[in-house]
């Protein structure tokens, strides 16, 4: 089998399958997975040709995972971020979210955009937050108010419920943009490439701030990125997929990994492998 064969279903780890978590452990029993991607291929009609974006991908999401899709320019990343949340229908294979097909968009899988000052700047924090509760008509309005209050509280910002996004830094509007989210109760959060456009430092403290809010909510991540460092710092998973059309090339455990691992060998060593994998096989860059 190729590694651009291997077909990845989370741990226990596939022969091709990497860990730099530390020593073998005996593999507890699994759950099931929240989200199942199964033999998932995806393809664009434009009237002159058919595009296939990804081709055939198997990937297993398991609740809390921070899991990354990692590879190089229009592998299809963003394509099959767009099918999981139900915008883009599989030409074949499955999506399953607690093993309910995805049929099209929903409130249990939510996108986090990656303009977190596209939060409305007339409406305060709390404004914010409850705005989506009310315009879906999930709550009444004390009701509304009431989990946004305790979503705030939750990213820490319960001091500045009542502030307006321009009066925030951009690590706590990012809070605000999770906690719009998180307050809709999905069981998944998207979020594509949400750093790109970001100077280092302030990607630096993005990815802090990410890591530290999942530390307290748990919620459970899909997130898209073409950099090696970043998917070794932001994920406990990492599945690398390779060139247009995107297949799962490999996965590998990446929890060990956080940003005080960012100078270490361990990491210089995983990020290295990573890029050899990027540039293996048909030797195209990332
Ligand atoms: N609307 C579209 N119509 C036709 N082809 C498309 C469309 N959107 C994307 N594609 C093609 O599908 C493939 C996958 O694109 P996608 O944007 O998912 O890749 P990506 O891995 O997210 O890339 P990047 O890292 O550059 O954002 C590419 O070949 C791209 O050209």
């Amino acid at each position: 089998m190729t590694l651009s064969e291997t077909s990845v279903r989370a741990v226990p780890p596939e022969p091709e399958t990497a860990d730099w978590s530390g020593p073998a452990m005996a593999a507890p029993a699994l759950p099931d997975p929240l989200l199942r991607i199964s033999g998932v291929s995806l393809e664009y009609r434009t009237p002159a040709r058919v595009v296939r974006a990804t081709h055939r991908i198997n990937l297993d999401v398991y609740e809390a995972d921070r899991f990354v899709l990692l590879g190089p320019s229009g592998c299809g990343k963003s394509t099959l971020l767009k099918a999981v949340a139900g915008f883009i229908p599989p030409v074949e294979g499955d999506i399953t979210l607690d093993g309910v097909p995805v049929r099209g968009p929903g409130p249990d899988r939510i996108v986090v955009f990656q303009e977190f000052d596209q939060l409305p700047p007339w409406k305060t924090v709390l404004q914010n937050v409850t705005f989506p509760l009310r315009a879906s008509r999930r709550l009444g309005r004390r009701e509304a108010a009431e989990r946004a209050r305790q979503v705030i509280d939750t990213v820490g910002l319960t001091p500045f419920a009542d502030s307006y996004p321009h009066q925030l830094s951009g690590g706590m509007k990012q809070r605000v943009a999770i906690a719009r989210a998180l307050a809709m109760q999905p069981r998944v959060l998207l979020m594509d490439e949400p750093f790109a456009a970001l100077d280092a430092l302030t990607r630096r403290r993005m990815q802090e701030e990410l890591l530290a809010l999942w530390e307290e909510v748990r919620f459970t991540l899909l997130f898209v990125t073409h950099s090696i460092e970043e998917a070794l710092v932001v994920g406990n998973r990492v599945a690398l997929l390779s060139p247009h059309p995107g297949r799962v090339r490999s996965e590998i455990n990446s929890h060990a990994f956080d940003l005080t691992s960012l100078g270490s060998r361990d990491f210089q060593a995983a990020a290295l492998r990573l890029h050899e994998r990027l540039f293996e096989a048909d030797g195209s860059a990332a």
